[in-house]
């Protein structure tokens, strides 16, 4: 939206107008939310449709899709994604009624129905054509930020091609929003506590998606210092560990590590890997350890079967005790926070002054992207909010 010059009564007029017909709430000027969403398959039938759909064109080797296609047919062929998002939607509608905040929540997704696409079509039907996307994804690279911005470059595109015009705005990506920050922390903490209690001396591993080398590279802002994924990832990991150890009275010992590697051999990607590192970690004589997923917001494939599956078996074959800690998920604290951005980003289309709360206290990412922020590096193609 435009700034409101103070002089200018007639767009004021406008807005007070608009702003009565909106009901006037905290989310103005947005009339639904979409939780914008990677998705995954509900039945073996659609294992293959999807795995197709996510590496189109990405290089991918036949062997890892066979690969990750029976990681899918373990549990039934059913990821656990949908449920997952569609409990964090009911949430969010839960924690809107509770605030006074009409507005529906919707789920749109980038490889499986609900399509993203689809979501916003219904939304323009209802009557809407301002929508705010919160995406499942905390932290900036181009998987968990450009990409889902390309969705909704192309959703509006197809939906303007059927005389359908729609405004997308996103929050701001959150990893260091209290309310995705504190609630890892508090996770970990509890974690390690129980650990302690068993009389146990835990040792904190963090993990997240791995990425090929060149995306964690060339992640953040074109002139920035690039490696703004691993650094997140990084300083939230010492924090929360700083906050652990001082919470629990005792020093945590603490790495990062990254799972679900994928290309081929030949492509470097973000290490160590954390089965790799189990075994380091036992080789030097650690046996109680905790695995924080902070990376990601639900408890995902790549969690219940990287971690709790492949993981676990590494941890046994080592003797090691694993406390797979829990993702935000649906956590109320976590929620609460959802809501708060959504405000946040609300206030700042409104050309309010806002606080951005962050823990830890680095910079809050913008909520629209700044130019060549987190690039595509196989082909240029548009994205929404941004300044490019
Ligand atoms: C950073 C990141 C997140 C976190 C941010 C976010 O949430 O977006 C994430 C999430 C997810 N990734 C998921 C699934 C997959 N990711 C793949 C492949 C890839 N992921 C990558 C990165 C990320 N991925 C990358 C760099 C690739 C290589 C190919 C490419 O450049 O795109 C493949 C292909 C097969 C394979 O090789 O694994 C699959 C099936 C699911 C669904 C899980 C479920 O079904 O429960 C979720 C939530
Ligand atoms: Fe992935």
């Amino acid at each position: 939206m435009e700034p409101v010059r103070a002089a200018d009564d007639e767009v004021i007029a406008e807005l007070e107008e608009s702003l009565q017909e909106s009901g006037r709430n905290d989310l103005y000027p947005y009339q639904a939310i979409v939780l914008t969403s990677f998705g995954g398959p509900e039945g073996p039938e659609e294992v293959m449709p999807f795995l197709r759909r996510v590496t189109a064109g990405r290089g991918i080797p036949d062997e890892r899709l066979a690969d990750v296609a029976e990681h899918y047919l373990h549990f039934g062929g059913k990821s656990p994604i949908n449920d997952q998002n569609r409990a964090l939607v009911e949430k969010l509608r839960a924690e809107l009624d509770r605030r006074g905040l009409p507005v529906p929540v919707l789920l749109g997704n980038r490889n499986s129905e609900p399509f993203l696409t689809d979501a916003l079509r219904q939304a323009h039907e209802e009557g809407m054509a301002q929508v705010l996307s919160i995406t499942t994804s905390a932290y900036s690279c181009y998987s968990s930020c450009r990409q889902y911005r390309e969705d909704i470059a192309v959703a509006l595109d197809t939906l303007v091609g059927e005389g359908r015009t729609l405004h997308v705005d996103k929050v701001r990506q959150y990893w260091n929003h209290p309310g995705f920050s504190r609630a890892n922390a508090r996770i970990v903490t509890e974690g390690a506590r129980q650990v302690l209690d068993g009389g146990g001396r835990p040792y904190l591993v963090f993990v997240t998606h791995s990425l090929p080398v060149a995306m964690d590279d060339t992640s953040g802002p074109g002139d920035g210092e690039g490696n703004l994924y691993s650094r997140q990832h990084y300083e939230l990991a010492a924090v929360i560990a700083g906050e652990a150890s001082a919470t629990l009275g005792t020093t945590l010992e603490w790495d990062l590590t990254y799972c679900s590697r994928s290309g081929p051999p030949s492509q470097p990607w973000l290490v160590p890997d954390v089965n790799d590192h189990l075994r380091e970690l036992s080789a030097r004589g650690v046996e109680h350890v905790v695995l924080a997923p902070i990376g990601f917001v639900s408890d995902h494939m790549e969690v219940v079967f990287d971690l709790d599956t492949e993981a676990m078996e590494t941890a046994e074959e080592l003797g090691m005790q694993l406390l797979r800690v829990p993702t935000v998920g649906t956590d109320s604290e976590f929620v609460m926070g959802l809501v708060d951005l959504a405000i946040e980003r609300a206030a700042e289309a409104r050309s309010e002054d806002v606080e951005q709360p962050t823990w830890p206290g680095s910079e809050p990412r913008p909520s629209i992207c700044e130019p060549g922020c987190c690039p595509n590096l196989r082909q240029a193609r548009p994205a929404a909010c941004g300044s490019d």
